[in-house]
Formats: structure tokens, sequence, C-alpha cells
């Protein structure tokens, strides 16, 4: 009953600002919030789940990445994106104005990103889940000095991608309307040049039952992705190296598809997916 009135008040207030600027004080509340929602963690990182982020411009695929690991390591992925698009379909008195921000493909306000992730986080404490993998947080540097204040991260996976394939990406990306499964429906084949080798990355198509009723995100059309990846370039570009400059990122260039890319980032992880392994070999 406390969580929930906390949560109301904490909604409440966030009706206040909808743009990428809020209040110190605004701010302040949001992260004592944010703090509140984590578990305590004495344990200095050993002996707990991971905290790891992906970071990354629209359509590296890091969702795709970040729930592959989610499953593989028994931790929640938390994608802010998502949480954006549950409380836009909620259709609740924020959802016009986020709305309009989002197709416009600029960031939400820093305090409104905080309140829907502790919110999760929180569920996330209820739930009795431990450690995360967040995928579109922090994108602000003022994202990551809060969360870097309420709560230790472990890792930061760089997730990067040449910017014709990025765009060629986000606009052939499609979701289930009815599973919410994700798709692509773009073949990506760039030549080798300048050094560079040729990159093929194949559609991941939907199967027969989903492909009558896919669809395509508002906000990914040329001209919002287009925006969007300015808007990463200007604000979340410093966030790699406020996590560089404390030794947390890890750069992953990948090298094409799902299947050489996963094997390349579990390497990279030290990790390894015996479910995978024994797919690929039946
Ligand atoms: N951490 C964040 N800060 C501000 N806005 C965010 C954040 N995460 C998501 N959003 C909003 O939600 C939109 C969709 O996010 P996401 O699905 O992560 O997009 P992308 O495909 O560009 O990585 C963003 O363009 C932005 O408007």
């Amino acid at each position: 009953m406390a969580v929930f009135s906390r949560l109301i008040c904490r909604r409440a207030a966030s009706l206040r600002s909808f743009c990428t600027k809020s209040t110190d004080s605004d701010l302040h509340r949001a992260s004592s919030a944010l703090s509140s929602a984590l578990p305590v963690d004495n344990s200095n990182g050993k002996g707990r789940n991971v905290q790891w982020v992906f970071l990354g411009c629209p359509g590296v695929g890091k969702g795709t990445y970040a729930a592959r690991l989610s499953t593989l390591l028994g931790v929640p992925h938390i994608a802010t994106g998502d949480l954006v698009r549950q409380e836009l379909s909620s259709r609740g008195p924020l959802s016009p104005q986020l709305a309009e921000i989002v197709n416009q493909g600029q960031l939400i306000s820093d305090e409104i990103i905080i309140d829907l992730l502790s919110k999760r986080l929180e569920n996330a404490l209820v739930k009795g889940e431990t450690g995360f993998i967040l995928d579109g947080f922090p994108r602000t540097v003022r994202q990551a000095e809060i969360l870097e204040g309420v709560t230790d991260i472990d890792l930061v996976i760089n997730l990067k991608l040449r910017e014709e394939a990025l765009i060629a990406k986000c606009l052939g990306r499609r979701i289930c309307s009815e599973c919410q499964g994700n798709y692509n429906v773009a073949c990506i084949d760039i030549k080798a040049e300048d050094g560079n080798p040729r990159m093929y990355m194949p559609p991941l198509l939907p199967p027969p039952q989903c492909e009558s009723k896919l669809i395509t995100r508002a906000d990914d059309t040329e001209l919002v992705v287009k925006e969007r990846l300015r808007v990463y370039n200007e604000m979340s570009r410093p966030v790699e190296d406020f996590y560089r400059s404390r030794g947390k990122l890890m750069e992953f260039d990948l090298p094409g598809g799902i299947p050489e890319s996963w094997q390349k980032l579990l390497r990279a992880l030290n990790l390894d997916d015996h479910e995978d392994t024994r797919t690929a070999a039946a």
C-alpha cells in the first residue's frame, strides 16, 4: 500500500514536466524514488546478479541481444523504450504529450523516464527478481550520473553498427500486434569497402500466423530515424565517454546477422549458451 501511494504521488508529480528539461528538485525526487526501487546492495557486486547496461544507436539491436542475455542469465531485460510505449498504449494523462515527443524523435524528460524505470524496478523487487539488463537507459549524462549515484553498474556494452545498416534496420522493423514478437523485413547487404568487410544481415521474418498482424512503430519513419540518430550523437554519445572514463565500457562491433553476432558477443562476455549450441547442432 505504501509503495502504491508513493507511486501515485510520483505519477502526479510527473505530470508537471514532459520535455527534456527537469528542475533540480524534480530530479532529486525522481532519483530518490529510483534509489528506493533498487535492492540494497552490500555485496559490492559479488554474489548478486548482473547489473548491465546496453548502449547503442537506434536500430543497432540492443533489444535483441539484451533479451537473449536476459534469458540466458535469468535477469529482467528492462527497456525504457518499451516502458514508454506501454505508457502510450495505456492512454493515460501523459500519453498525448509523450506521443508527440517520441514521434518527433526527441527524448522525454529525465524525470519522467526515471519515474517509469522506478516503477518497473519496484515491480522487479516485488517479484523477487534480482539484477537487470537495462536497454535504452541511461541516454543522457544526467541519467547516467543519477544511476551511478544509486547503484553499481558492472558493465556497459556499447553495440556498434555502420550507419547505413542502422537506418535500413529501423525501417525494416516490424512488431506483431498480437504476440508482440519483433521481426525485421530488411535484407542488408553492404559491399566490402574502404577496408570494411562485406556485411550481410538476412531478414528476420515472422512466422505465418503473425504475417497479417505486423505493425510498424510510428517513430520508425526515415525522417524520425535520422532525427533519433542526431539526438543520439548529441545527447547519448557523451554517455559512452562517461562510462569509458570509469573503465566500464565494452565496445562491441556487430559483425553481421544474429547467429554470428550472438556467438561473438558470448565469447566477448566469457559466456556459454548451451541451448543455442544444441539448437545450432540439431
Ligand atoms: N532513457 C530515455 N530518456 C529519454 N527518452 C527515452 C529514454 N528511453 C526511451 N525514450 C523515449 O522512447 C523512444 C523509444 O525508445 P527506444 O525504443 O529505446 O528507441 P531506439 O530504437 O531509438 O533505441 C525514444 O526515442 C525516446 O523518445
